[in-house]
C-alpha cells in the first residue's frame, strides 16, 4: 500500500476510536527533494513521481482531518536512522539482502556479505560519495517522545493544527566517511568496490533540524562513533539477527 493509502486507512481508524492527535513518520520520502542546500522544514516534496505525490496526499489528508475534527497531527521527516541499542540486544534485522548502507556494512562486517558496492563515486561531493544525515534510533525514539509531549502541551492550550519537522542531526556523511567511521568500530577494514550510481539516490540530503530543536525542544545527541559501535555490537552478538542461537551471544 502506498503512504497515502496507509495514511489513510490510519487516519480513519484514528478518527473513527475518537482518538484526536497522531504523531507519523514522513521518513525519507525527502528523498523526492533535489537541493544543493539543508532540507528546510518548509522544502517542498516533489510531486512527480508516485512517492512524492503520495506524500503530499498524506500531507493534505491530515491537514483536512485537521479542519474537520479536534484533530492535530506531527509529521516527523526521518533522515537516515542508524546504530542499535547500547545494549548489543536490539537492533535492524533486515530480511534478505539489505538495501540500505549501514545494515550492509554490518552484515559485511560479520561475513554474511563478501563487499560493499558503493553506488558511485561521481558526485558533486567532496569525495564524490553521497551524503546523507545518519541518525541513532535514541535520538530518533527521543524525537518521538518530543512530538507527543508537543502535542500533548498544546492540546491543553486548546491548540490544534498539523506540524511537521526534520528529525536529522544537521551534519552530512559520505559514503566514505560512513565506511570509515564503522571501521574503526569494527577494527578492520571492511572491503568494498565501487559501483555505478543507484537510479533516484541524489548528492546531498542533510536535514535542517533548527525547527525541531527549537519547538520539540529536540536535538539529536549521540555521534558518529557511538552509533557504528552500537550497531556492530548488536551485529557482532547477533550475526543472524533475532535468529541467532542465545548461546553463542558474547
Ligand atoms: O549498498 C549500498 C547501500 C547504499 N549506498 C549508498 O549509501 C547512501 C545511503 O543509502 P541508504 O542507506 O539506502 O539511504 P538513502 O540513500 O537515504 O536511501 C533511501 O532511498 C532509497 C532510494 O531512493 C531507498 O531504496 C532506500 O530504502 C531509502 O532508505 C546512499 O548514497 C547510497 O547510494 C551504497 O553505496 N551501497
Amino acid at each position: 500500500m502506498s503512504p497515502y493509502g496507509r495514511t489513510k486507512v490510519f487516519l480513519e481508524h484514528v478518527i473513527k476510536d475518537l482518538c484526536s492527535a497522531s504523531v507519523y513518520k514522513q521518513q525519507e520520502y525527502l528523498k523526492e527533494i533535489e537541493t544543493k542546500d539543508k532540507v528546510q522544514n518548509g522544502s517542498a516534496v516533489n510531486g512527480s513521481s508516485v512517492n512524492g505525490s503520495s506524500v503530499n496526499g498524506c500531507n493534505g489528508c491530515s491537514n483536512n482531518s485537521k479542519k474537520n475534527y479536534v484533530w492535530s497531527a506531527v509529521l516527523l521527516r526521518y533522515f537516515n536512522p542508524a546504530g542499535a541499542h547500547p545494549s548489543g540486544i536490539m537492533g535492524e534485522d533486515p530480511q534478505g539482502i539489505p538495501n540500505n548502507l549501514m545494515p550492509f556494512l554490518a552484515q559485511v562486517a560479520v561475513g554474511n556479505l563478501e563487499k560493499l558496492s558503493v553506488f558511485g563515486k561521481d558526485y558533486p561531493t567532496a569525495d564524490g560519495a553521497c551524503i546523507r544525515d545518519y541518525l541513532h534510533v535514541l535520538d530518533l525514539a527521543q524525537g518521538h517522545v518530543a512530538a507527543l509531549e508537543k502535542m500533548d502541551k498544546e492540546q491543553a492550550a486548546g491548540n490544534h493544527d498539523c506540524w511537521a519537522y526534520n528529525l536529522g542531526t544537521g551534519t552530512g556523511y559520505s559514503v566514505f566517511d560512513m565506511i570509515k567511521a564503522f571501521n574503526k568500530a569494527v577494527g578492520r577494514e571492511l572491503p568494498y568496490v565501487v559501483t555505478g550510481r543507484r537510479p533516484g539516490d541524489v548528492p546531498n540530503l542533510t536535514a535542517d533540524p533548527r525547527l525541531a530543536n527549537k519547538e520539540l525542544d529536540w536535538k539529536a545527541e549521540k555521534t558518529l562513533d557511538e552509533m557504528c559501535a552500537d550497531l556492530w555490537r548488536w551485529q557482532r552478538n547477533n550475526p543472524h539477527g533475532y535468529n541467532t542461537n542465545p548461546t553463542s551471544i558474547s
